[in-house]
């Protein structure tokens, strides 16, 4: 290890190390459930770490934050009911609340310590629990699927860490059995499904459960049976530089995610927002850059 600099080393990602420059490390808590780190760093700013793993960084958590937000959100017609899984620091719950449609943001979030430090370094992600759509609920995102009364949501997603520690069952068949079951027909779910560099037998896995359990749409982020690429977000502080994102919908005509049907609150008042709608032809890369006032 590199003094004065933090390297991402992880069982996840053997032989390789994402680093970054450390100014001061703000914070060093153990909760109930994880190591919990926040540092400054040199060129990314504030950055939240888990059992030794980046979750956010200052510098690039939007195109995160938007892509597993929005692709969902605006593959169907006025979404009503989310349900974000994990995402205790709150990005997920600013972009969800960009959407007029929405009328009720449930989130459950396993470790409230994360919330507690979101709010106290990360205000630009924690202004999501500001909404008054949103209920946080501090506990087990499987025995809230569990509990949920069929056909709830509209849309679920699942902003987890990775599966070593708390976020282990969030990857396995019979949750996402529970989110087929509290999705109402048609809706969908989008889960943060790794890195294609890294993780193909852990996606692999995913997809091969999906398809046995959705009966609509099965998307590793945009591939599609007969497509030649794989297209994954472009996410610098996630180790190997990419992350990919599941997206499924339950019985009924499939969804097409790489064409929003419901475009994102246009006079929406925020800072920046920065996302990427993929045109089908020969998937042009439209990067939407729109800088709006704050309210
Ligand atoms: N709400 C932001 C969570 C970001 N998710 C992380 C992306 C990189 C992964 N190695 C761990 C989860």
């Amino acid at each position: 290890v590199i003094p004065g600099w933090f390297s991402e080393i992880s069982p996840m990602w053997p032989g390789e190390a994402h680093s970054l420059k450390v100014e001061k490390i703000l914070l060093q808590q153990k909760s109930e459930y994880q190591n919990i780190m926040v540092f400054q760093s040199s060129t990314y700013g504030k950055v939240l770490v888990l059992d030794g793993v980046i979750q956010v960084t200052e510098r690039d958590e939007c195109a995160y934050q938007e892509m597993i937000t929005h692709l969902p959100l605006c593959s169907i017609m006025n979404p009503k009911k989310v349900l974000v899984i994990g995402g205790g620091d709150g990005g997920v719950l600013r972009e969800v609340s960009r959407h007029s449609s929405v009328e009720q943001i449930d989130i459950c979030e396993i470790d409230g310590m994360v919330v507690d430090v979101s709010k106290q370094f990360f205000p630009n992600l924690a202004v999501g629990f500001q909404d008054p759509r949103v209920v946080l609920h501090v506990g087990d995102g499987v025995a809230f699927l569990k509990a949920a009364p069929e056909g709830t949501y509209d849309a679920i997603i699942v902003d987890s860490s990775d599966p070593i520690g708390p976020a282990q069952e969030l990857f396995e068949k019979p949750f996402f059995e529970s989110i087929a079951k509290a999705l109402r027909p048609g809706g969908v779910v989008c889960t943060q499904a790794e890195s294609i560099w890294l993780h193909m037998h852990i996606i692999e896995d995913i997809v091969a459960n999906c398809r046995q359990i959705f009966k609509g749409s099965v998307n590793y982020a945009w591939t599609t049976e007969g497509t030649p690429m794989f297209i994954n977000v472009i996410h610098q502080s996630s180790c190997s530089g990419v992350i990919g994102f599941m997206l499924c919908s339950t019985e009924g005509p499939p969804v097409d995610f790489k064409h929003p049907v419901n475009p994102i609150d246009e006079d929406d008042p925020l800072s920046c927002i920065l996302f990427a709608i993929f045109r089908k032809e020969g998937y042009r890369f439209q990067n939407h850059v729109r800088k709006l006032s704050l309210a």
